[in-house]
């Protein structure tokens, strides 16, 4: 079963847009819970634009399902990390000033790197995933690190959906067959939505995660939060 990982990064840009705590990320997270969200991640910004690294601590005391940090694995990131001990920790490759994340992990370059932080958070319980793009070779060179997951970059999926989806899909059908073969978990994110992410499911039914939060906050502004996270939750079926 493929669990929905809501990402709140988006209610944090708005509440930041003025200062005070309006929308509350805390009660947002619980009521995502509450409305069938199987987890809830966040991906603090070294600028704390959206996600500040005290929400991550309030989250972490009062969230029941799973909770999945991302980041890039800066000397504070993996303080952070070491001192919340979330369920799971997805690194990224982001440069401090990009916009939103842009490309998977060369996991060939930065095999040993990611090795050594793998060992790390996993001698603390923590499951690891790494960020990467279809490539077969990056995706060995990520199994070769140890780790237990990798997400996979889903923008090139959806930029191409529109288009084309079955050659859109082709790339990522062919990664998580690699992928799972070699014994790696599978999750997936970015600019999936309503729209491509039952194609998605349909075509690598055994993903564990999708974690969606872009289109699904801006869907939710429509439809309600409840509504919504019904609707993610009927297109992994
Ligand atoms: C890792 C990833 O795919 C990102 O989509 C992410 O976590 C979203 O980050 P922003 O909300 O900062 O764009
Ligand atoms: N890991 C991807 C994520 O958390 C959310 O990405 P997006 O849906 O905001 O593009």
């Amino acid at each position: 079963m493929t669990q929905l990982s809501v990402n709140i990064n988006k209610i944090a840009t708005i509440r930041n847009a003025r200062g005070g705590n309006v929308p509350n990320v805390l009660q947002v997270a619980l009521d995502c819970e509450k409305f069938g969200a199987q987890g809830i991640t966040v991906h603090p910004r070294p600028d704390e634009r959206h996600i500040k690294f005290k929400d991550v601590y309030d989250l972490k005391a009062q969230i029941n399902t799973e909770f999945n940090i991302e980041g890039y694995p800066s000397t504070d990131f993996i303080e952070l990390i070491k001192s919340v001990k979330p369920t799971q920790v997805t690194l990224v490759p982001d440069a401090p000033d990009a916009i939103t994340s842009n490309a998977g992990w060369d996991t060939k370059t930065h095999q040993s790197f990611l090795s050594d932080l793998i060992d790390e958070f996993r001698a603390m319980g923590v499951r690891t995933s790494i960020f990467t793009g279809t490539d077969p070779e990056i995706i060995e060179y990520a199994a070769k690190t140890g780790t237990d997951r990798i997400e996979l970059y889903t923008e090139p999926y959806a930029t191409f959906y529109p288009k084309n989806k079955e050659e859109a899909i082709a790339p990522f059908v062919e990664a998580a067959k690699i992928a799972k073969k070699l014994g790696l978990g599978i999750n997936a994110g970015h600019d999936l939505s309503l729209e491509n992410l039952n194609f998605f499911y349909k075509n690598i039914p055994y993903i564990e995660e999708v974690s969606i939060g872009h289109a699904l906050i801006s869907d939710a502004l429509y439809l309600g939060l409840e509504k919504t996270i019904a609707a993610y939750k009927n297109c992994l079926k």
